[in-house]
């Protein structure tokens, strides 16, 4: 067998595998699904696709299960099965349609489970994944703000590999590869400072979807750019690299650095900062999880630093971005604090794109939930379902609310 140090560089497999890869994309029409989609598009002799999933797009969920040769298709939407059904009746792909038909995406076959479903609707597909104890690739970062401890929990009893492909955490997995976590001092996670870094207060009043959406250095789906423009996207991130790194909030950092190329880095106590550093594409860390432990060919080039030319760091500015805040808050208060944090964001941020509330009024919806969220403590999935509902409730209440007095 080839040794790793002669390998081709353009062979897509590390040199160890000896036979594709069977692998499922839950969310693969979005921007996640999309970019794992094109590297498997590129080295079709290293993988095999089982299952994808969609919410509700039946006409790219149906292209791509025929060009990728997937064995089941599954659409969130009950109300797509027929259109899925009718777009496959000429091939032996399996539908489905639902809540549960994604639960049994999860669960087919598959040794890698791409979860890429956007919102806490990806939570119960990550989890049947995990607990076939196979390899989960998270891009899903709601699963962890909204369930961590169940999610986590489940990942060791199961024996399954969580490999993180958010860029920070993946470049923080990165940089740990090898080291003792008691070695580590700090976690420092980048932030662009997304669409609005330098807009005054008085212009965030006035910000339109269409501006937050446009973010500088990324092409991402519209829930995650709304989430970098208020900054609740490194909120959230703070609390997964709690959960993913076992780390406590207190020594993990938020460092605004606006050119995107360091993804991430680790303080170590001997004074040493270790960091990943990359152009703004998601293939490369969605690369690194699909070949992990080993590393493949991608389309990616390296990051030219002599023509990028200025590295520049700023410290986040809490007064403008106050959604920071509320997550660390909520990570402080633990139990059902996160959980409500993300539903109330997720219904936010669509009343926000809906035109039904204001820009500034994402993180003030967040906060005014969260102080009237109750404590109590996350035993099961029930109390994730239960505090994920309430948050959902008094979100919409508190957004009609504000539009009625608008
Ligand atoms: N985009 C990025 O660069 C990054 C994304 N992430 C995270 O990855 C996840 C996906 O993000 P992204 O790809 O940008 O999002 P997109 O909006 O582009 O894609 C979301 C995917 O989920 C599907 N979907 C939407 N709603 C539901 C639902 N209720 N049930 C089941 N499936 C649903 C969509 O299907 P359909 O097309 O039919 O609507 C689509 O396949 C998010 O959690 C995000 O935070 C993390 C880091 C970077
Ligand atoms: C690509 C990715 O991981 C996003 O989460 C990205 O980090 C968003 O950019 P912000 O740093 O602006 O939130
Ligand atoms: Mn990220």
């Amino acid at each position: 067998m080839t040794q790793p140090d002669e390998q081709d560089a353009s062979t897509a497999m590390p040199s160890e595998w000896n036979e594709p890869r069977t692998i499922s994309v839950l969310g693969a029409t979005g921007s996640i699904g999309s970019s794992t989609l094109d590297l498997v598009r590129r080295h079709p002799e290293a993988f095999r696709v089982e299952a994808l999933t969609a919410g509700g797009n039946v006409e790219q969920l149906a292209a791509l299960a025929r060009e990728f040769g997937a064995r089941y298709a599954a659409v969130a939407d009950p109300d797509r099965y027929a259109a899925l059904k009718e777009a496959l009746a000429d091939t032996d792909i399996a539908v489905g349609a639902g809540d549960q038909a994604l639960v049994e995406a999860a669960d087919r076959p598959a040794e890698w489970v791409m979860a890429a479903i956007v919102g806490s609707a990806g939570l119960a597909p990550a989890l049947a994944a995990i607990r076939r104890g196979v390899t989960v690739a998270l891009a899903n970062k709601e699963t962890l703000v909204c369930a961590g401890e169940l999610v986590m929990n489940e990942v060791a009893r199961h024996g399954a590999t969580l490999l993180p492909v958010d860029s920070e955490h993946n470049a923080i997995f990165q940089v740990l590869d090898g080291e003792r976590r008691s070695d580590v001092s700090r976690l420092i996670l980048t932030a662009s400072g997304g669409p609005f870094r330098q807009t005054s207060r008085e212009v965030l009043e006035r910000a339109t979807p269409e501006q937050a959406v446009a973010h500088p250095n990324w092409s991402m789906g519209a829930k995650i750019s709304v989430d970098s423009a208020t900054m609740m996207n490194k909120g959230l991130e703070l609390i997964e690299a709690h959960h993913l790194f076992q780390i406590p909030e207190e020594r993990i950092d938020v460092l605004v650095h606006p050119q995107s190329i360091i993804h991430s880095m680790v303080a170590y106590r001997d004074g040493s900062t270790l960091a990943q550093l990359g152009l703004p594409d998601m293939r490369t860390p969605i690369a690194h999880t699909l070949a992990w432990p080993g590393r493949m060919a991608g389309p990616v080039e390296h990051a030219d630093l002599a023509s990028i030319g200025q590295l520049t760091f700023e410290a986040p500015d809490d007064a403008r971005f106050p959604a920071l805040g509320l997550a660390r808050e909520a990570l402080r208060r633990a139990g059902r604090a996160p959980t409500m944090l993300n539903a109330a964001n997720e219904v936010a941020v669509q009343a926000f794109l809906d035109g039904e509330i204001g820009f500034l009024g994402v993180p003030e919806t967040v906060e005014a939930v969260l102080d009237r969220c109750g404590i109590g403590p996350i035993a099961g999935l029930d109390d994730v379902e239960e505090a994920d509902r309430e948050a959902r409730a008094l979100t919409r209440s508190l957004a009609r609310r504000a539009r009625a007095s608008a």
